[in-house]
């Protein structure tokens, strides 16, 4: 039995259509995927495939329609409990400060307070935001709601941390910084990271493994590849190396068709 951290067998979900509510849509289908423990892996693939829906599947979120999802060899049944997300969208509580948001969690799981305001106020350190715990989220810039986000995920140390597109609404620069701090914090705890993205050259410069899915409908797994780049990494740096230029070349080579397909999907949608 595989005691990988996730492992996905066979999976498939299918909606009931959001364009013609009679009809269903299979989104994904015969999707196979697994992230060893320790291991940071990316899945790309054109708008619209799946890659939030198998992020879903994989935090409990999503029942699968066919197939399973296995936490280090359990079945996985109901929330994940073993993993931290990081979503796209705030997740912060308006009415809470920085501090307050991150010991939330901890506070949730009965730790009493003192220790819990100790362990937030130690992660907000980490992500560079000592000083600044008691500011609330309308006081924050993106950026810092982005760590602010990121110190809430790590303190409760989940062996598993799945992010979907976590840094997508970020400027160019503040994006690097981060990417190049969750390398570093991964670096130190090594937990199994689903890192979900639209942009190729992040996914290279994060990950050990970059899935590529095809385009819907019943999207699966057509390109997997290991990213043999030396770490630790500067994300912006390794972009100019010849091994990223090749790895590039090659997985754009699998991926461009699909974006094609997707795009035209949007169109056919639209129209
Ligand atoms: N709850 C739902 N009900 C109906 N359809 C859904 C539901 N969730 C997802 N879908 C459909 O399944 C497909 C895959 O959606 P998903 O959000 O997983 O794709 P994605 O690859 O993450 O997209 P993007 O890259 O645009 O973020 C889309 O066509 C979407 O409209």
């Amino acid at each position: 039995m595989s005691s990988a951290a996730i492992d996905l067998q066979g999976v498939a979900c299918t909606f009931v259509s959001k364009d013609a509510p009679g009809q269903r849509y299979t989104a994904v289908e015969g999707v196979d995927l697994q992230v060893q423990a320790g291991e940071f892996v990316s899945v790309v693939g054109p708008t619209g495939c799946g890659k939030s829906t198998l992020l879903n599947v994989a935090a409990g979120l999503l029942e699968p329609s066919k197939g399973s999802a296995r936490i280090f060899g359990e079945p996985l049944t109901g929330i994940n409990t073993r993993a931290g997300y990081m979503f796209q969208s705030e997740s912060l509580m308006p009415w809470r400060t920085g501090i307050q948001n991150v010991m939330a969690g901890l506070q949730f799981r009965g730790v009493p307070e003192r220790q819990a305001r100790e362990q937030a106020d130690d992660w907000l350190r980490r992500v560079g935001l000592g000083g600044f715990g008691d500011r609330y989220p309308h006081q924050m810039s993106g950026g810092m709601r982005k760590r602010t986000s990121l110190a809430q995920t790590l303190v409760l140390d989940p062996d598993i941390i799945l992010m979907d597109e976590p840094f997508s609404a970020l400027d160019i620069q503040t994006r690097q910084l981060m990417e190049n701090e969750v390398l570093q914090l991964w670096a130190e705890k090594k937990k199994a990271v689903l890192f979900i993205t639209h942009d190729l050259d992040e996914a290279i410069a994060m990950s050990d493994r970059v899935v590529v899915m095809s385009a819907g409908p019943a999207s699966r797994p057509i390109g997997d590849f290991a990213i043999d780049i030396p770490r630790p990494r500067d994300v912006a740096e390794v972009k100019t190396t010849p091994r990223f230029l090749e790895l590039h070349a090659a997985i754009w080579a699998v991926l461009r068709d699909e974006v094609l397909k997707g795009y035209q999907q949007q169109l056919r949608k639209v129209a």
